[in-house]
């Protein structure tokens, strides 16, 4: 089974001069995958800082961005890990990608078939580093402002989501109203599939203390119950 965990951090700032327990903020690492040139670099930018980037190159190791949400009154930091696509960046950080994952969120571009065919190693490489149906996982293809060219069919697309049950979102991490824009396309979706993430880990089962704080200020690690709700998302297929 895979290792799900939750992080606490507290705020170090606040912890010395009262006994009250700190306010504490938990944090998802929620990992980005997918071939080289998918977007994913954009997708994250997008999230986290609400624009497509105007400059990108090809990611080596990985990047991370965070953002802090709040839901339900509760602020929650959303760690997004945007991996290398490429085999030769990706090689010596590929053990640190898969630590205490929460969240996978694999990519494809849809006006590129090999990257749709790519899935199934991607899924493999998740499933050999024990992420498997048990850690939430969505499917996002992407760059659907260039729908004209799409060479990859929503209908499979969403056949393959089944399959691997997971949710499927066609989005684009550019404007809606770019350049090589035909027909409308919801790149607000871009917050919302993270938000989507974010409020589906949340929603979770309570966590239960595994790992006591000898100080505050530590980063203290919470694991969940062991029959945890596995896999269901309650919600379907976005398209734009
Ligand atoms: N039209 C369009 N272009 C996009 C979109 N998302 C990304 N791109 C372009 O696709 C190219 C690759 O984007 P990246 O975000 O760097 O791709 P990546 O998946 O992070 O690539 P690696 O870091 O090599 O794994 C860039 O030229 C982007 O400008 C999109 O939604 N629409």
């Amino acid at each position: 089974m895979a290792d799900i965990e939750s992080s606490f951090e507290f705020s170090s700032s606040l912890t010395s001069s009262s006994s009250l327990p700190p306010p504490r903020t938990r944090i998802f690492k929620i990992i980005v995958i997918g071939d080289s040139g998918v977007g994913k670099t954009c997708l994250t930018y997008r999230f986290c800082a609400g624009k497509f980037p105007d400059k990108t190159e090809a990611t080596i190791g990985v990047d991370f961005r965070e953002r802090v949400i709040e839901i339900d009154g509760e602020k929650i930091k959303v760690q997004l890990w945007d991996t290398a696509g490429q085999e030769r960046f990706r090689k010596s950080m590929v053990q640190h990608y898969y630590r205490n994952v929460h969240a996978v969120v694999f990519v494809y571009d849809v006006t590129n078939a090999a990257s749709f065919q790519s899935l199934p190693a991607w899924i493999e490489e998740c499933r050999l580093h024990a992420l498997g149906q048990e850690v939430p996982r969505i499917l996002v293809g992407n760059k659907c402002d260039l729908r004209h060219s799409a060479q990859v069919n929503t209908d499979v697309a969403q056949q393959f989501a089944d399959t691997h049950s997971m949710p499927l979102f066609e989005t684009s991490a550019k404007s809606p109203l770019g350049n090589d824009n035909r027909q409308q396309c919801n790149a607000d979706h871009v917050e919302a599939i993270f938000l989507t993430v974010a409020h589906k880990l949340k929603s979770q089962k309570p966590l239960v203390l595994s790992q006591p704080s000898s100080q505050f200020g530590d980063t203290v690690t919470l694991k969940r119950n062991e029959d945890e709700d596995r896999g269901s998302w309650g919600c379907g297929c976005w398209r734009s």
